[in-house]
């Protein structure tokens, strides 16, 4: 027997019951699904990661949909249950849904949303401070400062990387690696080079323009390249910031190998997930090379760290909050409810994930459409 969880309800006499696992950011997402017949339950239990037990009990008996998080594991068990209570939809309240196993969904012919796009510029933003944090050593100072050990200025203290000139290196060029390398470029004036299975020819083409506009300005143009391999841009960048999903082509993509091709004083950043770094090596590399830097927003076992990683000067670590502004975090839940209204009215599905701005006007009523459902060719509603 699921044991019961704690919730707090919002419009009891609402025809469809959607399940949140937690409280999200603001209340639109709320008030549209109140709009639309709703009746809103949100999981307030205490405990940050809601077992499969927990939100078994959450599903019960009847449920239509269920909005959920990246830390939660939903594969055949929820699927199941949520089916058998009625439940047409689920969606992660995140763009990445390697905690998803969407073949289960499929099993049970539950649609499986994400929240791609309204995150994009946030979670690059996070990439190009982790880099610029790294590349000038900013947490060390900070620590530094605040043990009191600061006692005038020298020509040797903190002295780390420019930038500019460099080469950015990006793995993984698609929403998110994409407006990544456009803020490394056209801010700190690096050159690219890219890996990614498919040619990205809008950043193509927006670093040839860059080029161009700095050429006649009399400055010295950015480039960019295309590498063949991963192994291209390991051995060639001086910064690489890793933006792939994770699926079994990229668990463990940088590892010990990888590692050693990499420059010896290179700055390694990873906003994406934490199984795309064999992090015990890593953690080797970093005490073997004090001059290699990296910057953490996602960990292989989250929320722990390998053994070791915490002490090590030379990593920066942050606790997956790469999406984390107010706008971005409030939207994800607007278009995770979405998602799980769209499916519960029977609305078809937007035709273009990658464009979802219509879904987040807070001033105009959103489409009458799921905004990005990731199994709706196999379930024949795409
Ligand atoms: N740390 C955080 O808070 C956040 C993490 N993420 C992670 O970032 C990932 C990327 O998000 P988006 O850019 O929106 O997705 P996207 O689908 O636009 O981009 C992913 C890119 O990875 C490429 N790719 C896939 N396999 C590859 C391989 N083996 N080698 C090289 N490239 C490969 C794809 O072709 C695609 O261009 C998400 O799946 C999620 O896991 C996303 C948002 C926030
Ligand atoms: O959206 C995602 O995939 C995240 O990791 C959290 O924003």
């Amino acid at each position: 027997m699921a044991k019961p969880v704690q919730i707090e309800v919002w419009n009891p006499n609402g025809k469809y019951r959607v399940v949140s696992t937690k409280p999200m950011p603001g209340t639109r997402w709320i008030n549209l699904l109140i709009e639309q017949d709703c009746r809103v339950e949100i999981c307030t239990e205490k405990k940050t990661i809601l077992s499969v037990e927990d939100i078994l009990a959450l599903i019960g008996d009847k449920c239509d949909g269920v909005i959920g998080q990246l830390t939660e594991d939903w594969g055949e068990v929820l699927f199941s249950a949520l089916s058998r209570a009625g439940g047409k939809a689920f969606s992660n309240m995140a763009v990445g849904y390697n905690n998803v196993d969407v073949n289960a969904a499929n099993k049970y012919g539950v649609a499986v949303g994400n929240t791609p796009g309204v995150l994009t510029e946030t979670t690059a933003e996070l990439a190009a401070s982790l880099s610029l944090a790294a590349a000038r050593r900013i947490v060390e100072a900070d620590e530094f400062m605040r043990a009191g050990r600061y006692d005038g200025w020298l020509p040797n203290l903190f002295v780390g990387n420019l930038l500019k000139g460099q080469t950015v290196g990006v793995i993984g060029a698609g929403r998110i690696g994409s407006a990544y390398a456009r803020m490394m470029v056209e801010g700190f004036k690096m050159n690219l080079i890219y890996f990614d299975l498919y040619q990205s020819t809008r950043l193509e083409k927006f670093v040839t323009a860059y080029g161009e506009f700095l050429k006649a300005n009399g400055e010295a143009p950015v480039t960019w390249r295309r590498a063949s391999s991963m192994d291209e841009v390991l051995r060639e960048a001086d910064v690489i910031s890793l933006h792939p999903v994770l699926d079994k082509t990229t668990f463990h993509l940088v590892n010990k190998e990888s590692l050693k091709a990499m420059k010896k004083d290179a700055i390694l950043i990873n906003c994406s997930r934490g199984p795309v770094i064999d992090e015990a090596a890593l953690v080797d590399h970093l005490r073997d090379n004090p001059m290699f830097r990296v910057g953490l927003d996602v960990f292989e076992d989250e929320p722990y760290m390998k053994p070791g990683l915490a002490d090590m000067k030379n990593a920066i670590i942050v606790p997956h909050i790469a999406s984390a502004s107010k706008w971005t975090r409030e939207g994800m839940a607007t278009l995770a409810a979405l998602n799980v209204l769209g499916k519960i009215k029977g609305y078809p599905v937007w035709s273009d994930p990658n464009r979802v701005e219509p879904f987040l006007d807070e001033n105009v009523s959103p489409p009458a459409a799921s905004p990005s459902i990731v199994n709706a060719k196999a379930l024949g509603n795409a």
